[in-house]
């Protein structure tokens, strides 16, 4: 069924684009919002998005527009695709205007300052507004290209689900639902951290061995902290968790496994960063999971490791001798009910 009125999405950056894009093929009118007034304009001109996925063609159905309020009026149904830096700044001048509407998380981050994730934040800003999130093994260019993929879009609103999937499910991109929001966003957040470090083990040229290993422990590392936070750690073994690990920790086109490689040829933090020149999220989700595994007395060796390389000052080789020569686990952590671990 077509929506009676455009869709928004917020943010002119490559999943904006590409979720956009999508809308627009299923026969949706789209609104796409973006500050830049120049980017904007080159897309009506060459349909083509002149910073990000470049080579992809803009569907004609995709209205690139720089009016937030005006969109926002004209929309009842909005992607929120911005980084998590800037969601807050970006909507709460336009809190009454929200109020009704459904408002349907893409970004995977943390609030720097408070540890929220970004419906959260939605929920604060707009408490009257529907709040959902979509997440799971979703790399833009991939999405984009039609490569067969599926995603999660999880809410409290069976409706809002119900919507979300009817305007993007289609012929390349599946969307199943979840009543666990608080688990698929922190699953598409948390993720980000260990692609950093496994683009870090490919560019140290590690085995496969490794990569296995560094994916399944931080899937047990990531679960053990979702539970100590209460979500349920079922939700980590769908799309939204496992999922979203596997791609982004396996993926060069990932831009937090970029980063991680980077780090691994030996760039510093700030020239990985200025060499992506796009957003890598696990950076600050690091710095936030570290301090707050530390504040619940959560174990998270992996997050310990990788902070202590990026901000303080140890060298590689010293935490990988560290982490090697930890104590030996329980291998799985959530299996026994009998006081095993
Ligand atoms: N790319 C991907 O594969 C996926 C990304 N995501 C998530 O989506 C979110 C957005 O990522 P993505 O689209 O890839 O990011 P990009 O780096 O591709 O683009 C970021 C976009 O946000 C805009 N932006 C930055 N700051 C502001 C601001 N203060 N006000 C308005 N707009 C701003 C940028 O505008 P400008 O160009 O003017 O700076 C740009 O359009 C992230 O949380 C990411 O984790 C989720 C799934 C897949
Ligand atoms: O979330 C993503 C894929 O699902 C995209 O990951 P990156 O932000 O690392 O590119």
């Amino acid at each position: 069924m077509t929506e009676q009125r455009p869709i928004a999405v917020l943010g002119g950056g490559s999943f904006g684009t590409a979720v956009a894009n999508l809308l627009a093929e299923n026969g949706h009118a789209v609104r796409q919002w973006m500050r830049d007034p120049e980017q904007a304009e080159a897309i009506r001109v060459h349909r083509e998005n002149p910073r990000y996925l470049k080579g992809i063609k803009i569907h004609p159905a995709v209205e690139p527009v720089t009016d937030l309020l005006e969109t926002l009026t004209a929309c009842d149904l909005c992607f929120v695709a911005l980084p998590s830096s800037a969601l807050r700044s970006v909507l709460a001048p336009h809190a009454e205007r929200l109020a009704g509407k459904l408002l349907v998380s893409l970004t995977k981050g943390i609030e720097a300052q408070t540890f929220k994730l970004m419906s959260e934040i939605l929920e604060e800003i707009a408490p009257q507004a529907r709040i959902g999130v979509l997440s799971g093994p979703n790399l833009a260019r991939e999405v984009a290209e039609h490569a067969l993929t599926a995603t999660v879009v999880a809410s409290e609103d069976e409706e809002l689900c119900e919507r979300v999937q009817a305007v993007l499910h289609g012929r390349t991109f599946r969307v199943y639902a979840s009543s666990d929001r608080f688990g698929v966003e922190l699953g598409g957040a948390l993720k980000n951290v260990y692609a950093i470090i496994a683009g870090m083990a490919v560019a140290l040229g590690m085995g496969e061995n490794t990569k296995s290993m560094l994916i399944t422990r931080a899937l047990a590392e990531m679960t053990r902290f979702a539970v100590n936070q209460g979500a349920n750690p079922m939700t980590f073994l769908g799309l939204a968790g496992v999922g979203d690990l596997i791609v982004t920790c396996s993926s060069p086109k990932s831009r937090n496994y970029q980063v991680g490689f980077a780090l691994g040829q030996g760039l510093s933090l700030e020239d990985a960063v200025t060499r992506l020149g796009e957003v890598a999220e696990g950076v600050n989700t690091l710095k936030v999971l570290k301090a707050k595994a530390q504040e619940v007395g959560v174990y998270m060796p992996l997050v310990a490791g990788l902070h202590a390389i990026l901000f303080e000052g140890r060298t590689l080789n010293q935490v990988i001798e560290l982490l090697m020569r930890a104590e030996p686990k329980t291998d799985v952590d959530f299996i026994s009910t009998s006081g095993f671990n």
